[in-house]
């Protein structure tokens, strides 16, 4: 069995690849990362540390890795005759990887089982966004890849922060994971992974993950970010950021409990162990990480926007969402390409364009005008400092 698995960054390495490694399959890592690529290719085996409570080390072998830009040819081969592929590269990168696994579908020999692709990114539905992606290619022009491929949704979750330089591919992970995958379009056919959950209806699921894991976790990171704090840890440590994390998750709860109907309980159940996961003293992460590309954090359906517009379109006013979105507005860390964009945007646009244009919300929308009045101060603070 073969997977081919695009990003070999730290989910790609210390989670995806890990378990399709443990589930039997060879991985072929394909990355633009020369280095990485490089030291793929030169080494055996690396190390995935899971740390927090039960510590393991567990070791990833056979696999090999390919340059993407570089060594197409070869990799539309692997795609040709691969059993699953996965991404985890970035929702706003599957557009670049969308036309080589096009050619590798086009390239499969008829009566071959479908491939079956899999985007893990944190985004709802990112594999849908693949899926069109591949299927406005030339290749998929009248249907041809239609039986030679299944895309299937995916929600996955587990802490691994940046790693440092010196521990070469070995890969520093929390304990906990979960990857849960849209049974439905298998037909029956999913592949066999051990620790992957499939589920029939994915969309509770990945709201639930991304309007409580990922609204609470960036909540901490911009938060934190205010107070000056450097590490998630020390944001969460810090009483103040604690209570506003836990508010925002308050109001999540809110929504998810009302629109999929999750008892509370069971919620509640939920936030206390992320809340736990988010405190794991031996996870060395920071804000700057966790924090990362606001404006995607800050579009329509992401983790800020997506709960507190629904939020107000059941008539409740998400005070610490919208606490948590002026945090996201100050988070400008000059290494994060997105916050300097945010900043230029911020700079140069009225208040309720910077408004549309960075959270997609229509000026009609029953949250338009708060989130604006609060791009409004930002911009304001902004004029009074470099006065
Ligand atoms: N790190 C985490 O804790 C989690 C991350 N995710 C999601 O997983 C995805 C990846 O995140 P990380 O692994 O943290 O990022 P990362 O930056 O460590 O890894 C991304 C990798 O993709 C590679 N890449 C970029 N463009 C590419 C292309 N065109 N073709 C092939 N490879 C390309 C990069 O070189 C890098 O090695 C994101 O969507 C993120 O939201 C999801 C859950 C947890
Ligand atoms: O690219 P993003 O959305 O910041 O993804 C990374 C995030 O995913 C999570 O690990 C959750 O699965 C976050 O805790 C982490 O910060």
């Amino acid at each position: 069995m073969k997977a081919v698995h695009f990003g070999a960054g730290n989910i790609g390495r210390g989670f995806v690849g890990l378990l399709l490694h443990n589930a039997g399959y060879e991985v072929v890592f394909a990355d633009v990362a020369e280095g990485l690529i490089a030291q793929l290719a030169a080494a055996d085996s690396y190390a995935v540390h899971e740390v927090g409570e039960n510590p393991a080390v567990q070791t990833v072998d056979n696999f090999r890795a390919l340059n993407s830009n570089t060594q197409e040819t070869e990799l539309i081969k692997e795609i040709a005759t691969a059993d699953i592929v996965t991404t985890a590269v970035g929702p706003h990168i599957l557009k670049f990887v969308a036309p080589v696994i096009a050619r590798g579908i086009a390239a499969r020999e008829p009566g071959l089982a479908p491939l079956q692709v899999m985007a893990c990114e944190n985004a709802i539905n990112a594999t849908d966004i693949l899926a069109r992606e591949v299927g406005s290619r030339p290749e998929a022009a009248g249907g041809a890849l239609e039986d030679k491929a299944i895309f299937a949704n995916t929600a996955v979750d587990r802490i691994v922060p940046n790693q440092d330089a010196g521990q070469g591919l070995d890969v520093t992970v929390e304990t906990f994971f979960e990857w849960v995958i849209d049974r439905t379009p298998f037909a029956g056919s999913e592949p066999k992974i051990p620790g992957a959950t499939f589920v029939d209806e994915l969309a509770p699921y990945i709201e639930r993950k991304l309007f409580t894991v990922n609204t609470g976790h960036a909540s901490a990171a911009y938060f934190g970010f205010e107070a000056g704090l450097e590490k998630i840890s020390d944001a969460m440590a810090d009483q103040d950021v604690a209570e506003d994390v836990r508010a925002v998750l308050e109001e999540t709860k809110q929504l998810l409990v009302s629109k999929h109907g999750f008892s509370s309980e069971e919620q509640e159940a939920y936030v206390q162990k992320i809340l736990a996961r988010f405190t794991n003293p031996h996870l060395p992460d920071t804000v700057n990480r966790v924090g990362r590309a606001p404006l995607r954090k800050l579009s329509r359906h992401e983790r800020f926007i997506g709960p507190a517009a629904e939020l107000a379109e059941r008539g409740v006013v998400p005070e610490a969402l919208l606490g948590a979105i002026a945090a996201a507005l100050r988070f400008n860390d000059p290494a994060d390409a997105e916050a300097t964009e945010l900043a230029g945007i911020l700079a140069s646009e009225t208040a309720a364009d910077a408004t549309a244009r960075i959270t997609g919300l229509e000026p009609g929308h029953p949250l338009f005008n708060a989130v604006s009045t609060l791009v409004e101060e930002r911009q304001a603070e902004v004029a009074t400092a470099s006065a």
